[in-house]
């Protein structure tokens, strides 16, 4: 039997209210067995921008990367919120190590083109290695992915961090059996995003169709769900999209909302 895996995406929203962070951490620090973390940070890198009067596009959830927002997404990213998070759970005993995708090889991408649209330095991941991430895990290490990639010809590019976990994930269930776990502000994906009590418990792509054209989930949601479906496609074992604060609850699957095929 394969031994159980957790990737685990946190998004912006969490790691910038510090008490927020500090109680997630604990709980990921308290988790059994091995774990991957991968962060996001969108909130902060446009707050920077903004002080620093870099004037920010996102479209369709992707941030139009220009050279000023790839020096800021670096610098906030695998700078201070990599080395943040890192420093949060050695202080709980946790053995963290930090990682961009460019760090051993860890995340190979290409600068996304054929669209219409210029994204700039956003990139589209082409291949993981496992190796690195698998001898990482076996010696006891929690890995910390900060959504920072590199084409192998020292451009550095920047990658969305909830595609960044899918294909993590995706490319360890080779050798783990893994749950994915999508972690934000709200308990799951709702009827209505005023309501927490709304959540959906489960989800699968006919539901998500119909849902889509209801209106019911839009914006940051539709990748999300995209991508939580693209990882159940290529072998991931569970996803799961829930509340930071619930995340034992999530990973035992009696939280948020559960993605299926059926
Ligand atoms: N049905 C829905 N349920 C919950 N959130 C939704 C839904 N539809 C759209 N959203 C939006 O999606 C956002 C989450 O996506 P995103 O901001 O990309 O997450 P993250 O914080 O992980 O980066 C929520 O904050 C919410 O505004
Ligand atoms: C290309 C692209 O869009 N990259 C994302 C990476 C960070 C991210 O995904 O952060 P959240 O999870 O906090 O949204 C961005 O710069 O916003």
């Amino acid at each position: 039997m394969k031994e159980q895996l957790s990737v685990i995406k946190i998004g912006g929203n969490v790691i910038d209210d510090t008490a927020s962070l500090q109680r997630f951490l604990d709980q990921v620090s308290s988790l059994n067995g091995p774990c991957i973390l991968v962060h996001g940070g969108g909130k902060l890198a446009t707050s920077l921008a903004a002080d620093l009067q870099v004037p920010q596009q996102m479209v369709e959830g992707r941030r139009i990367t220009d050279e000023a927002t790839l020096k800021i997404v670096t610098m906030v990213y695998a700078g201070y919120i990599n080395k943040n998070i890192v420093a949060l759970l050695q202080a709980r005993g946790c053995a963290a190590l930090g990682l961009s995708g460019a760090d051993g090889n860890l995340i190979q991408a290409h600068k996304r083109t054929g669209t219409q649209q210029d994204y700039g330095f956003a990139g589209d991941i082409d291949a993981v290695n496992e190796t690195l991430c698998t001898g990482l895990l076996q010696q006891g290490y929690t890995l910390v992915v900060a959504p920072i990639t590199h084409d192998r010809e020292g451009q550095l590019l920047n990658t969305n961090a909830d595609t960044i976990a899918q294909e993590l994930a995706q490319a360890l269930s080779r050798q783990y059996s893994v749950r994915l776990i999508y972690c934000f502000e709200k308990s799951g994906v709702l009827r209505d995003t005023e309501d927490e009590s709304s959540r959906i418990a489960a989800i699968n792509k006919t539901t998500f169709s119909s849902l889509k054209a209801e209106g019911v989930i839009y914006a940051g949601m539709l990748p999300k769900l995209d991508n939580a479906f693209a990882a159940l496609d290529k072998g991931v074992d569970r996803v799961v999209i829930g509340k930071w604060s619930d995340l034992p609850q999530l990973v035992s699957g009696q939280n948020g909302t559960t993605i299926s095929h059926e």
